[in-house]
């Protein structure tokens, strides 16, 4: 019997309050579930309509990758958020994403502030734990008349896969890899709608701002030498509108707005400055 059942996850989302997650569709196979929410949204499916699939024989990531989706495995989700906000303020929405699945996965690990499990978000786009990638968002816009029409949240989530395709195996993790157990995708997802319909509304109110202290505690980039868009130096954080800091190899500063990272040292930990005292780290801004 698969663990992503409809029925248990509307339970869940019953249980929990959740404001979005309806209706929620679970197709066994599915060529994206991004698509599939994109089609909907299309045909008018309304905010926090949510669309899963046991399989995806087309999961895509950023930058045209494939995202691993064999069946039985992990979670693979998109939800239709319909936002109110005017296009130029979505991009950190990225960002709000990755701090929501990040909790939803201290959670499910039982991981504290100071855990060495606790789950890092790696700009723009990456949940991390132990420094390797455990979940992927993508999301996509489809604007009508330079307003937004609808917002497809993507979430790539490994959940029981004890094992990798060998290109993926020495970067990527489970939850099952990670030591969680009795792990059920259906009560997951719906932790995950749950705080996606929290955290959204937050964003459309507040924007960033209520987010930025967490994002970095969570920042597993800072202080890291890396390469994006076109710029080598070193992470200095993520700014209130979302752009990574970064300080040049010739001490400039820039601000990036989107781009593929390449590090070139070992991640940082989260909780870091948590666990080195108040005050820790300011430096490094
Ligand atoms: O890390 C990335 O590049 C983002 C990965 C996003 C993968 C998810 S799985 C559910 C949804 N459907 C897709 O085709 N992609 C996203």
């Amino acid at each position: 019997m698969s663990d992503l059942d409809p029925l248990r996850i509307e339970a869940e989302l019953e249980r929990l309050g959740a404001s979005i997650g309806r209706p929620v569709v679970v197709a066994s196979v599915t060529a994206s579930t991004n698509d599939d929410a994109r089609r909907a949204a299309s045909g008018g499916a309304p905010h926090g309509s949510a669309f899963l699939a046991d399989a995806q024989t087309q999961g895509r990531g950023r930058s045209g990758h494939r995202w691993h989706s064999p069946a039985g495995e992990n979670l693979y989700l998109s939800v239709v958020l319909r936002p109110k906000l005017a296009p130029q303020a979505l991009p950190p929405l990225a960002l709000v994403l990755g701090v929501c699945v990040a909790r939803v996965v201290d959670e499910v690990l039982g991981s504290s502030a100071t855990s060495s499990t606790r789950a890092g978000v790696k700009w723009p786009n990456d949940v991390l734990v132990d420094g390797k990638k455990l979940a992927g968002l993508l999301v996509e816009t489809t604007l009508r008349g330079g307003t937004i029409d609808a917002v497809i949240a993507g979430i790539g989530l490994n959940v029981h896969a004890a094992s990798f395709p060998e290109e993926l195996a020495p970067r990527a993790t489970s939850l099952h890899a990670l030591g969680g157990r009795g792990l059920d995708r259906s009560s997951i997802a719906a932790r995950l709608l749950a705080e996606i319909g929290h955290v959204a509304r937050m964003f459309e109110a507040h924007g960033l701002g209520p987010f930025l202290a967490e994002l970095e505690d969570r920042d597993v980039l800072r202080g890291v030498p890396l390469d994006v868009s076109g710029v080598s130096g070193t992470a200095a954080g993520i700014d209130p509108e979302g752009y990574l800091r970064v300080i040049g190899s010739d001490g400039t500063k820039h601000r990036i707005g989107s781009g593929s990272v390449t590090t070139h040292g070992p991640l940082g930990s989260p909780g870091a400055r948590i666990r080195r005292g108040p005050g820790a780290g300011e430096a490094a801004g």
